[in-house]
């Protein structure tokens, strides 16, 4: 990912994470796209007010940026609930967790981020707190040490991991509700570039939308990324209003490739051209070729590059289309069945 662009890069000034933070849905309402998500969350939210109980334990998964945080916030915003922040690398002690369960109150919601990253004996500690609503500390020390059961408040734990395919079994069993959430088309993403610019007063035309948008890599977060970088263009470079030359200009300058594909994308697909004669070549195999995790690819990148039709997993592996060799400009060769031509 270009890293500009990625607001978990340290370099991420603390105004843009506060225009980050304006930029945010707080409710169903303001959340474009993710229907099926959506509409099935709104109904279990519905059933959980309605019966006045904690919704049950939610699980969302699927690639950066897509608005997994976000819909945790606003879990907690639809339910009328508190919310309580952390992520797996953070919580390294039971200790800790005990800390955080015992502070809920009736109904809160717990947000776990990166929740494959809990240590075991943290995740194991977790088990009965979500199960039975019940934990054990241990108090004093010494030879009075012991163990006391308490209760805790029916709370909701709502995990996030980009990396679904870490989390163990036993944790995925106990969230009753779990959504994969998807890639935005261009048409959902034009929506949230207009809503994001109109919180940001500033105007833009509809083409310039659409051609941010286009080059977002299906990201809300890349998005609005995008249309802050352009933003500033239009101030200095053009009389403040973004329209479609200010933003081809923009985008040109930014080097944002014309499918909004970042560096590991087009390192991937070249990759599978250049070393591989466009595949089909073994996940594990481009892995190592390309210095990432096989997981990463898989839940990260290949989503992305699959559903844009760059590449097709076949029995065999993973093959670039034609579509990649046009998008980077190169060749396909050698010309198969050349010998005999029809
Ligand atoms: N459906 C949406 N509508 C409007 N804006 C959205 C939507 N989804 C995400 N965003 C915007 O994109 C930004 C990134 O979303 P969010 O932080 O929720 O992603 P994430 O899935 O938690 O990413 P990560 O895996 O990196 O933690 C949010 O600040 C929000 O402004
Ligand atoms: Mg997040």
């Amino acid at each position: 990912m270009n890293e500009n662009l990625d607001p978990t890069n340290e370099n991420f000034s603390p105004e843009e994470l506060d225009v980050e933070k304006k930029l945010r849905p707080l409710a169903f309402d303001d959340f474009t796209g993710q229907d099926q998500v959506l509409e099935n969350l709104q109904i279990f939210v519905q059933a959980a007010n309605l019966r006045k109980e904690a919704l049950d334990h939610t699980l969302f998964h699927g690639p950066p940026g897509l608005g997994k945080t976000t819909l945790a916030h606003i879990l907690a915003n639809e339910l009328n609930v508190g919310i309580k922040i952390t992520s797996g690398p953070v919580l390294d002690k039971p200790g800790d967790l005990a800390g955080l369960l015992t502070n809920l109150e009736e109904r809160d919601v717990l947000f776990i981020d990166e929740i494959h990253r809990l240590s075991p004996i943290v995740e194991e500690y977790l088990y009965s707190a979500m199960e039975d609503y019940k934990i054990d500390i241990m108090i004093e020390s010494g030879p009075n040490a012991r163990t006391v059961q308490i209760n805790l408040n029916p709370f909701t734990l709502v995990g996030a991991t980009t990396r679904s395919g870490l989390l163990t079994a036993p944790m995925r069993a106990r969230f009753g509700i779990q959504s994969r959430l998807q890639y935005y088309n261009t048409e959902l993403l034009t929506t949230i570039v207009q809503r994001s610019s109109s919180i940001l007063n500033v105007a833009i035309s509809m083409e310039a939308a659409i051609e941010i948008a286009g080059r977002s890599r299906g990201t809300p977060r890349i998005a609005n990324a995008l249309l802050r970088r352009v933003r500033d263009f239009a101030q200095i470079k053009g009389n403040g209003k973004i329209d479609i030359k200010i933003a081809k200009y923009a985008l040109e300058a930014l080097h944002v490739d014309a499918h909004g594909l970042d560096e590991m994308d087009n390192k991937i697909l070249t990759t599978i051209i250049e070393k591989f004669k466009g595949g089909p070549v073994g996940i594990t195999t481009l892995a190592t070729a390309v210095s990432e995790s096989a997981e990463t690819i898989e839940e990260v990148y290949e989503p992305f590059l699959i559903q844009q039709g760059f590449i097709m997993r076949t029995p065999r592996g993973r093959e670039v289309t034609e579509l990649a060799y046009k998008h980077l400009g190169k060749i396909k060769g050698p010309i198969q069945g050349g010998l005999f031509p029809s």
